[in-house]
């Protein structure tokens, strides 16, 4: 079981919402998180259960990058409006840069998105199973 994160921008929901719903069975049996509004939208369209965080604007992106930090997050699909400022725009380059500090597969578009699910649909992560086996004490 993986802990995998769902964030979208407002103009890229619906969007989130078609690609979570074509790959609900992949998804299924995952521990799912998400930002606030993305997380409504999600489970209003779908039976899975996901944990939300807060609204990205209020905290959301910093939540899920705490969880990248501690190397706890084994996925994240991260749908982004390039084309509109974002006022928490410090909190998503912070969540990106963890991303990279940990080397997480992060998803910022659909089609990067639809390779990172079929290589979950594959078992292409099952080295993210053992991290979390052998996870060194901090
Ligand atoms: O702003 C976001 C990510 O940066 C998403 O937050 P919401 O899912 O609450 O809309």
């Amino acid at each position: 079981m993986l802990n995998i994160a769902f964030i979208a921008h407002d103009r890229k929901k619906d969007e989130m919402v078609n690609f979570i719903t074509a790959y609900e069975p992949v998804f299924e049996g995952h521990k799912l998180y998400s930002t606030g509004t993305t997380g409504k939208r999600i489970m209003d369209n779908t039976k899975l259960e996901i944990h939300r965080f807060m609204s990205g604007p209020l905290g959301g992106d910093q939540q899920i990058g705490a969880m990248v930090a501690e190397n706890k997050m084994d996925l994240i699909i991260f749908l982004r409006d390039p084309l509109m400022a974002q006022p928490h725009e410090p909190d998503i380059i912070a969540l990106l840069r963890l991303c990279d500090v940990q080397g997480i597969p992060v998803a910022t578009n659909i089609a990067t998105a639809e390779l990172l699910v079929r290589a979950l649909d594959r078992g292409d992560f099952a080295w993210r199973e053992l991290v979390h086996k052998y996870k060194p004490e901090a």
